[in-house]
């Protein structure tokens, strides 16, 4: 597990908002009247005002906009931003429960939206990395660099993430295998892994990936030259940045998420210089794309990652099933 990250910095605005569900499990938007985002729909909050807490401020702006009175709350993620004015922080919770009947008290338009949905409403674009921590999963697992003759003990890894049962990304990145082995291994596993709620990436070429029907993750030299008419047509993309220009690079493309690190050393690529959490926030400051945090990280990093802006964690050793045994077996 990595160090925690530094407290917020208290000169950045702070901006809260309540993710609310009704009863059929919709989700609450509503729609901005003025400024610089007028039209667009938000999870409904305000500013926090100076010596309020997060919850304060989440409770008086509900109350103020909507009419409810909120229940308790559970920090969902969030996500520091650059603005014009200079930094500033969208602190965004889920609401457990609330009273009254939400309405738009300030003449907003309001939406009880399914969460498949909530992808075809114009946001904000700090919004995005919110609506990905509600949508998408937190784990972003990439399979462990195994000699090629290792087919059994990749796909007993395999069988024990199939058999943990939580929703994860995966990334299939084989380097050491013959092109054709690597990608017959994974047409011959799709189906299951599908099955199992795992949205397999593979580490290769957009006609590769859209043979196969899987998504596609891009190295970062790949990022760098791809052409967006290439990446038409895949599932779910993903690219390896480490530094602002391959993000802004990867926003460009809009792409569905990155992976940014290393944050703290790791076994794999000892020499690479670990980025610390306040780079990684730094540099999450500066892009609205969902960003997993790579390097060095075990799911116990998971609540620190999302306080610093992170979709969650991409580890191979962290996420890969009793990676001692498949190293040994
Ligand atoms: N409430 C809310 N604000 C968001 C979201 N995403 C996002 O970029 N923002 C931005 O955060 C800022 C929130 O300011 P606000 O105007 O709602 O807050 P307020 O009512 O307390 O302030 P005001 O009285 O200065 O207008 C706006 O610039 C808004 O566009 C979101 O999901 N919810």
């Amino acid at each position: 597990m990595t160090d925690r990250p530094s407290p917020p910095s208290s000169h950045e605005a702070k901006v809260v908002a309540g993710i609310l569900r009704d009863a059929e499990g919709r989700i609450l938007l509503a729609q901005r009247t003025r400024g610089e985002h007028a039209g667009r729909w938000e999870y409904p909050g305000g500013k926090a005002e100076p010596g309020e807490s997060l919850e304060e401020a989440l409770r008086r702006e509900l109350e103020e906009e909507l009419g409810v009175v909120i229940g308790g709350i559970s920090a969902l993620i969030e996500v520091p931003q650059t603005g014009a004015r200079g930094p500033w922080r969208l602190c965004a919770f889920e609401v457990q429960a609330f009273k009254g009947e939400a309405h738009g008290r300030e003449g907003q338009a309001l939406a009880w939206v399914a969460a498949e949905r909530l992808r075809a409403y114009s946001m904000p674009p700090a919004d995005l990395p919110v609506t990905a921590a509600l949508l998408d999963p937190a784990c972003y697992a990439i399979t462990p660099d195994l000699a090629a003759d290792r087919t059994e003990a990749l796909v007993r890894g395999l069988d024990r993430l199939i058999a943990q049962g939580s929703p994860l990304r995966l990334q299939w990145r084989l380097p050491q295998w013959e092109r054709s082995a690597a990608i017959g291994l994974l047409a011959a596993q799709l189906a299951r892994l599908r099955a199992a709620g795992i949205e397999v990436l593979l580490n290769g070429e957009p006609d590769e990936a859209r043979r196969l029907g899987c998504g596609l993750h891009l190295r970062s030299s790949m990022l760098a030259t791809v052409e967006r008419a290439e990446l038409y047509g895949l599932d779910a993309i993903t690219a390896s940045c480490h530094d602002a220009s391959e993000l802004a690079r990867a926003a460009s493309l809009d792409l569905d998420a990155v992976l940014l690190g290393p944050v703290a050393s790791t076994a794999t690529h000892p020499g690479a210089r670990p980025l610390g959490w306040e780079e990684f926030v730094a540099l999450r400051a500066r892009c609205a794309l969902p960003i997993y945090a790579l390097g060095g990280l075990v799911p116990e990093d998971l609540p620190a990652a999302r306080a610093c802006g992170a979709q969650g964690i991409a580890a191979i050793r962290g996420l890969w099933p009793d990676q001692a045994r498949v190293a040994s077996g």
